[in-house]
């Protein structure tokens, strides 16, 4: 047991999806593993244990925003001696060729503040995904007729933000699309010598303002579990 998470030693795998929303984890683990098992309930954020196509994998919520990813990612990485781990998440669009549904591969992700801004001091580290992922992820979503974007993003403190300027300025340099977790989860990673790879599914669209309702947010994409999974086990 970590302080966040309940699961006794062994009981989460080395690889693990990490989905925002925790009911998203459960639907997950009921839809894509075998003998899923419940491991961790604590504050509500749900994980599960199971096994695709043989190999052992945990899905486990991460909650909104970098300082709630890091504090599973933290105790996932150094209590539970996870290495590979894929965030499964919702997105909002920058730019126009993006549609809702649409899956992205956070090839990097900028930022404006992370948890480990204090740590870094005056460093930019990029935070960029694993590359043995990232192509693996290209070559399942390609085997499965599944388009891909791949690129940066924007990982996020706030959804609702004050700086309308900032998507003008974030679609003219080419950042795909914005969320609040990946930046962090790279950071972690990279110390931590763990792969990440961040896999996007597109909610709503900050230029056209069309957007997803909440139920098809926790149930409707199937196809980023999909690729994350083929791409953690190629
Ligand atoms: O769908 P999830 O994985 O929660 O990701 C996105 O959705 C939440 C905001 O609605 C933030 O966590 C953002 O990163
Ligand atoms: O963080 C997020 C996630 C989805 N859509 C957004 O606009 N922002």
């Amino acid at each position: 047991m970590s302080t966040h998470i309940g699961a006794r030693p062994g009981e989460i795998a080395e690889t693990v999806l990490l989905p925002g929303d925790p009911l998203r984890a459960e639907w997950a683990a009921r839809t894509f593993l075998r003998d899923a098992v419940c491991v961790n309930r604590v504050r509500g954020m749900l994980g599960f244990t199971g096994t695709w196509n043989g190999h052992r994998v945990t899905i486990h919520g991460t909650g909104m925003g970098m300082p709630s990813l890091s504090i599973y990612a933290n105790e996932l990485l150094r209590d539970f001696g996870c290495r590979t781990l894929i965030r499964v998440g919702s997105a909002g669009a920058y730019q126009p060729a993006l549609g809702l549904r649409d899956v992205v591969l956070a090839q990097a992700a900028s930022w404006v503040s992370t948890p480990s801004t204090p740590y870094l001091r005056d460093l930019h580290l990029a935070p960029i995904a694993d590359w043995g992922l990232l192509l693996a992820a290209h070559q399942a979503a390609a085997r499965r007729g599944t388009p891909v974007h791949v690129g940066n993003i924007l990982s996020s403190d706030t959804f609702y933000t004050e700086r309308d300027d900032h998507t003008a300025l974030l679609t003219r340099h080419g950042v795909l699309a914005v969320e609040m977790e990946t930046a962090e989860l790279y950071l972690l990673a990279a110390r931590q010598g763990a792969r990440a790879l961040a896999i996007l599914t597109i909610s709503d669209h900050l230029v056209t303002g069309e957007d997803l309702p909440a139920d098809d947010r926790e149930r409707s994409f199937g196809e980023m579990f999909e690729i994350a999974l083929a791409a953690a086990f190629a």
